[in-house]
């Protein structure tokens, strides 16, 4: 059988020089280029790319995508920054292109992925629901995607519930007191010498809190999504977000 021709975005950043020694180590891929930001996206059609793993910077990633697309290249993103309107314009791009699937994954560790899920079942049952991600003080961006596509996820279960906005301060003496607001849910973000990538949601109740916490202690933590996904995506056809479709967890 041939071997699926894998590029890395980003190659050498944190998890793109992670993701290079997993496609280079896995059976089924070949590394058929690994791109820096002085290289060319042409190299990517030169060598017949058929899926790029994308882990660069939100100011990149738009760029490398509709290349991307434009050469029916399909593509697992891991960068962050995704907003409505960067999604409505990845999803025109696509549907000028229909065999094209792209993937984006807040986060592609399974623990990660399983803390939304978690907190998506927990967060209708308890009053008061907040999130602390914590993470390393390189970090470009704040706050992480992952704790806004968990918040997102919460508020979603939430209003399908019924339930109540939580109860809150009426006076903050200072700005960001009390976190971001993302959807109607506090999001905290600590950037802290020494940390990874982690992340808390906090669920409280009448005399009883849960608590459900993650921790990427390595990157490779990140490694087997970013495989799964550049397995399934090419069988996947326009826009699919979230690792948690292609570990059919819904
Ligand atoms: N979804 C997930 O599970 C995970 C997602 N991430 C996300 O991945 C992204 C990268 O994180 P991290 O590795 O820590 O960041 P780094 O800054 O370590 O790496 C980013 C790399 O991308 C390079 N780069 C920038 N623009 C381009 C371009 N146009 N083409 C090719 N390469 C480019 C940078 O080069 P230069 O240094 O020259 O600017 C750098 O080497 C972030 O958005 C982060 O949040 C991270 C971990 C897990
Ligand atoms: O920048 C990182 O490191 C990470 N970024 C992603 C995010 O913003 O959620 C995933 C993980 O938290 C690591």
């Amino acid at each position: 059988m041939s071997k699926l021709r894998v590029a890395v975005l980003g190659a050498k950043g944190r998890i793109g020089s992670e993701a290079v020694r997993a496609v280079e180590a896995a059976e089924d891929m070949e590394l058929v280029a690994a791109l820096g930001r002085d290289d060319k996206l042409e190299i990517l059609a030169e060598r017949g790319a058929q899926v790029a793993v994308e882990l660069t910077t939100p100011a990149s990633v738009m760029g490398n995508l509709d290349f991307c697309v434009r050469h029916g290249i399909h593509a697992v993103v891991g960068t962050t920054g995704w907003t409505d309107d960067r999604l409505a314009q990845l999803k025109g791009w696509l549907d000028q292109s229909p065999e094209t699937g792209v993937l984006i994954a807040p986060n592609f560790s399974i623990g990660a992925v399983l803390t939304m899920k978690f907190a998506q079942i927990a967060a209708p049952y308890f009053e008061s629901v907040e999130v602390v991600e914590l993470h390393h003080p390189n970090k470009v961006d704040a706050p992480s995607g992952t704790a806004t596509r968990t918040a997102q996820l919460i508020a979603e279960a939430r209003r399908r519930a019924g339930s109540a906005p939580a109860p809150d301060a009426t006076v903050t003496a200072l700005d960001g007191a009390r976190g971001a607001d993302v959807d109607g849910v506090p999001v905290h973000a600590v950037r802290l010498r020494g940390l990874l990538a982690h992340q808390e949601v906090l669920l409280g109740g009448e005399g009883e809190t849960l608590t459900v916490r993650h921790d990427s202690l390595h990157h490779s933590s990140f490694m087997p999504g970013i495989l799964l996904g550049a397995r399934r995506v090419v069988t996947t056809p326009g826009l699919t977000f979230g690792l948690e479709h292609f570990l059919d967890l819904n």
